[in-house]
């Protein structure tokens, strides 16, 4: 006999998000009940009666399903049954015995299961990206709530001011942003003399403060007087980033050709228009970053364009970073390329297309893919190069950089646009040519100073915490973004490899 019931209406609900909301071939409905037991108990007032549920109408689930109660281990030796887990977390939220007494234990159970997908239904629509939605509700207010027990034990206002006053900075606290990684001060100076000295002191400030090796960014902004000093939180009050919004972030977007990386310090979404970009340098040392980074730029080229809309061409001389997109319908010439000689003809071919496109505009009379595409004369795929490391592809053949060179200042018009990543960014790799046809630039963690000026055309990037800490600079724009990348793992991308496959 069944424990679990729900009425034709949840029955619904449950069919509908396991196949939209999941949207995961394989996926099973009692996936979608685990869920809602979790969502119930995020609630701090217990379900009452009207959560009982009619035992006819609807789908009958088995404690096997819904906890696990005598399931074996899996082929991997891990623990499969929860149930044990569960009475105590439901005994502990109820105040009761449900160890004892087992009917008691299902209905409440039940009760949960069915509040949890009252609360789905109120919240989600089938418009609606349900990871997003997830994220949201049951990851988003736990890392808040993190944050806030954090803000309160900081005394670091306290140790910042006195170790401004110890410098002879004469500064006020404008305001404090606090992000996943750091907090940044935004500090109103009382005359422009004082940034010399504070620039000057960064490290006695970070001394004074007991920072160790973290160090301070100290930067302008664009208000008067007013400077950032980005301070690191200690690490264990700094939180890691969720890819979760990057799909329904991609998907809101009224950008050409959306890209979203992470949040900024202030919390927000960051994200930017590749099509305005046009082209993208992506520099850090090894372990900086540099990788996830190209992942998060990648999945938001596949989750927010088809393969009529896009076209990918990626170049990885690594053979390992990319070889999960093998495959995908958005492949330019069918395949990730990995060898010199494959990576030539790529190129070459990237140049005849760009020529091509050309001819083609000038036929229906337009200069712009853009404009083309818009009035409908031209529908053509806009095409984004990737290249994984590209100090690996151009010590291996020079006269690669000519195609480059060619693409990176011609192909924007054409709809082409170049990614390019690099673990070395120096004068012989990022000739200046190839570097000023790359107006957009992302600079992970560097070793050096003078790395950092080649890429942003400032000093600062030699002191980002790693792990996908990055200072952006946007074409056209003075100021840089500061912003944390999200952690795409392994199960993001086949997540969403699988989707777009
Ligand atoms: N945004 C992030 N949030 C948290 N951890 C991260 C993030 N990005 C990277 N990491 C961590 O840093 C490690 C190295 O990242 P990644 O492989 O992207 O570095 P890389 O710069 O590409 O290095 P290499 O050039 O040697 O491949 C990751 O395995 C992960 O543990």
């Amino acid at each position: 006999m069944a424990d679990i019931f729900l009425n034709a209406d949840d029955s619904r609900l449950v069919k509908e998000l396991t196949s939209f909301g999941l949207k995961y071939d394989g996926a099973h409905q009692y996936w979608i009940i685990r869920l809602a037991l979790t969502k119930s108990l995020s609630i701090k007032t217990p379900p009452d009666q009207s959560f009982d549920s009619h035992r006819t109408g609807g789908n009958q689930f088995h404690l096997r399903q819904v906890t696990g109660y005598g399931a074996a281990p899996d082929d991997n030796g891990n623990e499969q049954d929860f149930d044990l887990a569960i009475r105590a977390i439901l005994s502990s939220y109820h105040e009761e015995d449900l160890f004892s007494d087992n009917k008691k234990y299902k209905n409440f159970l039940n009760r949960h299961i069915c509040r949890g997908l009252s609360e789905f239904r109120s919240g989600w629509s089938r418009s609606h990206d349900f990871y997003g939605y997830l994220y949201q509700e049951l990851v988003e207010p736990v890392a808040n709530e993190k944050q806030i027990a954090g803000e309160t034990s900081s005394s670091r206002l306290e140790q910042l001011k006195e170790a401004l006053h110890e410098l002879g900075v004469s500064a006020s606290v404008k305001e404090i942003l606090r992000g996943a990684r750091l907090e940044r001060f935004l500090l109103y100076l009382n005359d422009v003399s004082q940034y010399d000295v504070l620039k000057r002191g960064v490290d006695k400030l970070s001394f004074q403060m007991g920072l160790k090796n973290s160090a301070p960014v100290l930067s302008h902004t664009s208000e008067r007087k007013v400077v950032s000093l980005d301070i690191p939180l200690p690490k264990n009050e700094q939180r890691t980033i969720s890819p979760a919004p990057l799909e329904q972030w991609v998907g809101n977007s009224e950008f050409k050709i959306p890209i979203w990386l992470g949040q900024t310090v202030s919390g927000e979404d960051f994200g930017f228009d590749l099509a305005e970009a046009p082209h993208l340098l992506v520099a850090g040392t090894t372990g900086s970053g540099k990788s996830v980074c190209i992942h998060s730029i990648i999945l938001s080229l596949l989750s927010g364009n088809s393969p009529e809309k896009l076209k990918l061409a990626l170049i990885d001389p690594k053979q390992v970073e990319f070889a999960p997109y093998n495959g995908i319908p958005q492949l330019y010439d069918s395949k990730v390329v990995s060898f010199i000689d494959d990576a030539d003809s790529l190129l070459s071919n990237l140049v005849d297309e760009m020529e091509e496109r050309n001819r083609l505009l000038a036929d229906v009379n337009e200069s712009n893919l853009d404009v083309a595409l818009a009035n409908g004369s031209l529908d053509l795929p806009r095409i984004v190069l990737v290249v994984e490391e590209l100090a690996d592809l151009l010590m291996q053949s020079k006269e690669l950089e000519g195609y480059l060179v060619r693409l990176a200042q011609k192909a924007r018009s054409v709809g082409i646009h170049l990614v390019l990543a690099t673990q070395r960014p120096d004068s012989t790799i990022l000739t200046g040519l190839l570097r000023s046809n790359i107006p957009s630039r992302i600079c992970l963690l560097v070793q050096k100073s003078t790395e950092s000026k080649i890429v942003i055309d400032e000093t600062g990037s030699e002191k980002l915490l790693g792990k996908g800490d990055m200072l952006i600079k946007m074409s056209g724009e003075q100021e840089l973004h500061r912003v944390h990348g999200a952690m795409i793992t392994e199960a993001d991308r086949t997540r969403i490899v699988g989707r777009v496959r």
